[in-house]
């Protein structure tokens, strides 16, 4: 298929996106609140929407960060969820996502969480493709684009940190720790 010659840069405005949808009852758990698998997929699609319009590419999720569901959403309430893309490598995007409930009788909003999705761009072919650059159109853009490389070094030390210490972890010396948690050992 033939491909439109990409912009090198586009601007954070040109993709930032909102996805609005009303909670209905077939969303809730037994709890009578909304599953966050639901949350989550919304999430993941309003991500997809922003890296897409900005990569001009098809995108995938790679991973996901700081998704911590802070308050129950209810039924009945109108959940919009804010994306915009906060950073971009060559073929990856960072999109933040802010999510909030707005009750919709009372006009009271809370937001119930804010989450960054990793997306890479893929070509026709599949492989991972170079995104355009993005243009920081205000000081918050550029807050956020510092913040995405801040939060991606801190990723990758921390993974660093975790694998080292799992590959030195001595089941056998260190099953002492289990006395302090709330488990038994029953072999
Ligand atoms: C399993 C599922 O269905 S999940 C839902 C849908 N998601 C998918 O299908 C994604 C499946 N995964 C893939 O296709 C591949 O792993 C890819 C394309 C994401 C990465 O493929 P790779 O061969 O590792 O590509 P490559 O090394 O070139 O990395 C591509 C980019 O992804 C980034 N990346 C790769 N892994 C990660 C990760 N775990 N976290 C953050 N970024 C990552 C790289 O830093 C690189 O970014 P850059 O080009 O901006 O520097």
């Amino acid at each position: 298929m033939s491909q439109i010659a990409l912009p090198e840069f586009r601007p954070v405005s040109y993709s930032r996106v909102t996805l609005t949808e009303l909670m209905i009852p077939s969303y809730a758990n037994f709890g009578g609140k909304i599953h966050g698998g639901i949350l989550l997929s919304l999430m993941d699609k309003v991500a997809y929407a922003a890296a897409s319009k900005h990569a001009g590419n098809y995108c995938v999720t790679v991973s996901v960060d700081g998704v911590n569901f802070l308050q129950p959403v209810e039924v009945g309430e109108l959940v919009s969820l804010l994306a915009s893309v906060n950073y971009v490598g060559r073929t990856s995007l960072l999109v933040g996502i802010k999510v909030i409930a707005e009750d919709v009788r009372s006009g009271s909003v809370k937001h119930t969480n804010t989450s960054y999705f990793t997306m890479v761009a893929k070509d026709d072919t599949g492989r991972p493709t170079t995104v355009p650059g993005l243009s920081l159109e205000t000081p918050e853009d550029s807050r956020r684009f510092l913040e995405a490389i801040k939060r991606r070094e801190f990723r990758e030390r921390n993974k660093a940190e975790f694998d080292n210490a799992l590959s030195a972890l001595a089941v056998h010396q260190e099953m002492y720790l289990l006395q302090q948690e709330r488990c038994q050992i029953v072999y």
